[in-house]
């Protein structure tokens, strides 16, 4: 009799593949952000990723930067983790010590936003804008706040996961 696979996935990149996953949604050419929020439990509470408002054509905004911010990304564009807390249809009281796996580390906005809905951990990839003003902010409110986080590594070639 055969026994169980043994070499399955850790939680850790169950979820951070699907935050992965969600990122390749993302219509900014420079920066592709996707979240996870999975709680306590191993279950996704929701998925997001950034992108400018559902009810508004991605064509009719800017995908570049400018000193102009009338045509400026940043001043359309909705953040990974902000989308999958609005994309979550429960009650923001199940987001309590959950885990946030989120492909580049929050922005001090989003920081202060997970903090307000009790998200516990925030699990990230990529920190390309550390020691930046924002970045520092960020991680001043989470650990004011007792928000914990930590990054972790993920093969995406290894063939027995595919
Ligand atoms: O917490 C964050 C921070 C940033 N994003 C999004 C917002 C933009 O679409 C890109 C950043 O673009 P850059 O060209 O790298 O400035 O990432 C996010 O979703 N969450
Ligand atoms: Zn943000």
């Amino acid at each position: 009799m055969a026994g169980e696979r043994t070499d399955v996935i850790s939680w850790d990149e169950f979820f951070m593949r699907i935050a992965i996953a969600a990122s390749l949604r993302s219509k900014d050419p420079n920066t592709q952000v996707g979240a996870c929020i999975a709680d306590t439990n191993h279950r996704i509470l929701s998925v997001g990723y950034n992108g400018t408002p559902s009810a508004l054509a991605d064509a009719d905004f800017p995908w570049g930067t400018s000193n102009d911010p009338l045509h400026d990304k940043h001043s359309y564009v909705i953040h990974a983790e902000a989308n999958a807390i609005l994309n979550y249809r429960g009650s923001l009281k199940d987001m309590a010590h959950a885990t946030v796996y989120v492909t580049l580390f929050p922005c001090h906005e989003c920081a202060k936003t997970l903090v307000q809905v009790g998200i516990g951990e925030v699990v990230y990839l990529d920190d390309k804008y550390e020691g930046t003003e924002d970045n520092l902010i960020s991680k001043h409110v989470l650990d004011e706040c007792g928000v914990t986080y930590r990054p972790i590594g993920i093969d995406l070639s290894a063939a027995s996961r595919r």
